[in-house]
C-alpha cells in the first residue's frame, strides 16, 4: 500500500430496485494495493455495490471516483482499467483455456495478443492444460481461468465477486496466494467472500447487511472496534450449557464453533460474572480469548434490522 490517492472513494451510494432499497447511503475509501473484503449475508447488496463501483450500474444517489474517474460520468474509462470477475463462470465451456483467453484478449483489444495469452497461461499455471476445454475443468481451475481472463488487459483494480465459492480449500489457498501476489505488485483488489479464513487475509473489511454498511476498517482492528469479549468453552453437554448461558445477564451471544462454544458480550465484567460460577466445574475447559471476526459479524447481524422483509412480503 502507498500514499497515493485512494483507488475508490465514494459516498452516499444508493440503489433501489422497485420499492426495495438494496444499497443505502454506502461510502468506502479503498487505498491503492489494498485487499479489501466485502462481507455480509446473501442479498445484502455486495454485488450491486461492486457493479455501481465499476460503472455497470448507475446509482440512484451518491457520487465518487474509481481509479480517478467519476463513477457517474466516466464509466467507460473505469471499465477499461478494471478486471471484474462475476459470481457465475461466464467463459465459454466449449472453448479451450487458450481459446477463451485469446477471445478475451481480442475483446479487450490487448496488444501483442499471442504473447499476452502465453504470459497469462504461465502466470496462472494454466500452460500445461491450455488445450483442455473450459467446461471440463474443476471448480478451482475454472476460477483460475476466469482470473487469468480478467487480468489480460493488466487492470489496476480487480473486483472479485465471491471468486472461490464452492472451491476446495487447496484451490482456495492457491487462489489467495495469487491475490496476495497481485496486491504486492500494486493491484488493488476488492473481493466479496463468505469465508472467514479469507476475510482475515484482507487488509480491510466492510461488513454489509440489508444494504447498509455496518462497519469497516482494518481486518485486525474490527473486533476491538466492536468491543466484543469472548470466552471459549469445550467439554460435555454443550447443548445444555448453551441454553443455560443464553439466559444469563452479560451473555449477549452464544455460538457453536466446532467442538466449542464461544460466549460473547460487550461488557467484559458482566460476562466474567456470568461465566465465573461455571468455571468451577472442571469438566469444562474455559479460556478467555479475543473475539474473532466470525462472532463479531454474528453480533453485528443480530443488532441490525431486516429492512428487506417488509418489501419482500
Ligand atoms: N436487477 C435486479 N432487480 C431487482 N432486484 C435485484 C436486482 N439485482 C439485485 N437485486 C436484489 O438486490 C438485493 C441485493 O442483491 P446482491 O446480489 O447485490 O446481494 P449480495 O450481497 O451480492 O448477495 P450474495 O451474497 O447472495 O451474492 C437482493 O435482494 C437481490 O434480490
Amino acid at each position: 500500500m502507498s500514499n497515493e490517492p485512494n483507488v475508490i472513494e465514494v459516498s452516499g451510494l444508493s440503489k433501489r430496485f422497485g420499492d426495495k432499497t438494496v444499497v443505502d447511503d454506502f461510502a468506502i475509501s479503498v487505498p491503492k494495493g489494498a485487499i479489501y473484503g466485502f462481507l455480509g449475508p446473501n442479498g445484502s447488496g455486495k454485488t450491486t455495490t461492486i457493479r455501481m463501483l465499476c460503472g455497470l450500474l448507475t446509482p440512484d444517489a451518491g457520487s465518487g471516483s474509481c481509479l480517478g474517474f467519476d463513477i457517474l460520468r466516466q464509466s467507460d474509462l473505469i471499465k477499461e482499467h478494471v478486471g471484474y470477475m462475476t459470481q457465475k463462470f461466464s467463459l465459454y465451456s466449449d472453448l479451450t483455456i487458450r481459446e477463451n483467453l485469446d477471445f478475451m484478449a481480442r475483446m479487450y483489444k490487448v496488444p501483442n495478443r499471442r504473447q499476452k495469452v502465453d504470459e497469462a497461461l504461465k502466470d496462472l499455471g494454466l500452460h500445461n492444460r491450455s488445450s483442455q476445454l473450459a467446461g471440463e475443468l474443476s471448480g478451482g481451475w475454472k476460477q483460475r481461468l476466469a482470473l487469468a481472463a480478467c487480468l489480460l488487459h493488466k487492470p489496476d483494480l480487480l473486483l472479485l465477486d465471491e471468486p472461490t465459492a464452492g472451491v476446495d480449500p487447496k484451490a482456495r489457498r492457491d487462489f489467495w496466494d495469487e491475490i496476495r501476489r497481485l496486491s504486492d505488485n500494486g493491484v488493488t483488489v476488492l473481493v466479496s467472500t463468505h469465508y472467514m479464513d479469507e476475510a482475515i487475509q484482507c487488509h480491510n473489511i466492510a461488513y454489509i447487511a440489508y444494504g447498509q454498511k455496518l462497519i469497516d476498517g482494518p481486518a485486525t482492528a474490527i473486533p476491538d472496534m466492536v468491543g466484543l469479549h469472548t470466552w471459549r468453552v469445550e467439554g460435555p453437554d454443550l447443548a445444555e450449557l448453551e441454553q443455560t448461558l443464553k439466559g444469563l445477564d452479560g451473555v449477549e451471544q452464544v455460538a457453536r464453533f466446532g467442538s466449542a462454544l464461544h460466549v460473547s458480550g460487550t461488557d467484559r465484567e458482566a460476562l466474567r460474572r456470568a461465566v465465573e460460577p461455571l468455571l468451577k466445574n472442571t469438566a469444562w475447559q474455559w479460556t478467555e480469548q479475543p473475539a474473532g471476526l466470525e462472532e463479531v459479524f454474528i453480533h453485528l447481524m443480530a443488532g441490525s434490522t431486516d429492512n428487506f422483509a417488509g418489501a419482500e412480503a
